[in-house]
């Protein structure tokens, strides 16, 4: 599937009857990279999460290219082109890598599985262990690698490098870089590090208590240290 545009309108979810998300709405276009920064707790993963359907939505509506995918279940909207790579690294700790990412195939030719392991060597050296023998960014990788074999035309990614050494970040941050610039996906970034993620989107949202409080381009952001400081408590260079 070629990249997707991703639209959010007056979006509002939560948990159970609690409100997080208040009526939030964004729009990346297709190929576009978009970072969504903010402190704990304010909503980001919440966010990523509606957009898959894993929480109780509240109203508004979530299209991916001009399909509305607001009543979908979580499969249907995976089938609609959305990939997901949540924060708990998606892994199937008692089986091999080469069978986690037999799951992701979903039918289609083994060969596909080389396409992954050209982007992640590593994993081609490991497809023999087990999903709980893996470093963290092993698993990490892993998680990516099996969305990808969704062929996702819009990725969400939670927070892929936390916990990883800065070294792996870097290779990590460059692979996701390379994905988005091949113009076959989406990208929506969810990530702490705010150097890296700035250097990654064209444009950044912030969340503040479950609205969207900035958004706009990265160089602007950049530009209005004030205000990074106060949205998001660091500065950044
Ligand atoms: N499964 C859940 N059930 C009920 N409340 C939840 C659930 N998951 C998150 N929350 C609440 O929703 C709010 C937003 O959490 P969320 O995880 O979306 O924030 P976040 O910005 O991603 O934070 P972090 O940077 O710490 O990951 C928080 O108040 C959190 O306690």
């Amino acid at each position: 599937m070629p990249a997707a545009r991703l639209e959010v309108e007056r979006l509002s979810a939560g948990y159970g009857s609690v409100g997080i998300l208040s009526e939030m709405s964004l729009v990346v276009p297709a190929g576009g990279r978009l970072t969504v920064l903010g402190r704990n707790g304010v909503g980001k993963t919440t966010l990523l999460a509606t957009i898959m359907g894993l929480t109780s939505h509240q109203g508004g509506v979530i299209r991916v290219d001009d399909r509305d995918v607001t009543g979908l279940k979580t499969y249907a909207r995976a089938a609609a082109g959305l990939g997901y790579v949540p924060q708990t690294r998606d892994v199937f700790r008692s089986l091999t890598v080469e069978e986690n990412l037999f799951t992701g195939l979903k039918g289609r030719p083994r060969s596909e599985l080389d396409e992954v392991y050209t982007i992640f060597p590593r994993l081609a050296e490991r497809r023999h262990h087990n999903g709980a023998q893996l470093s963290g960014g092993e698993q990490q990788m892993l998680s990516l690698a099996r969305t990808l074999l969704g062929k996702p035309s819009v990725l969400l990614l939670d927070e892929p490098l936390e916990g990883l050494a800065p070294v792996i970040c870097d290779r990590l941050m460059e692979t996701i870089v390379d994905l988005a610039q091949s113009g076959e996906m989406t990208v929506v970034l969810v990530e702490q590090q705010i150097e890296r993620a700035l250097d990654f989107a064209d444009d950044v949202i912030v969340i503040e208590r479950g609205r969207i409080a900035w958004s706009g381009r990265t160089e602007r952001l950049r530009g209005e240290r004030e205000l990074v400081d106060a949205l998001l408590g660091v500065g950044i260079g």
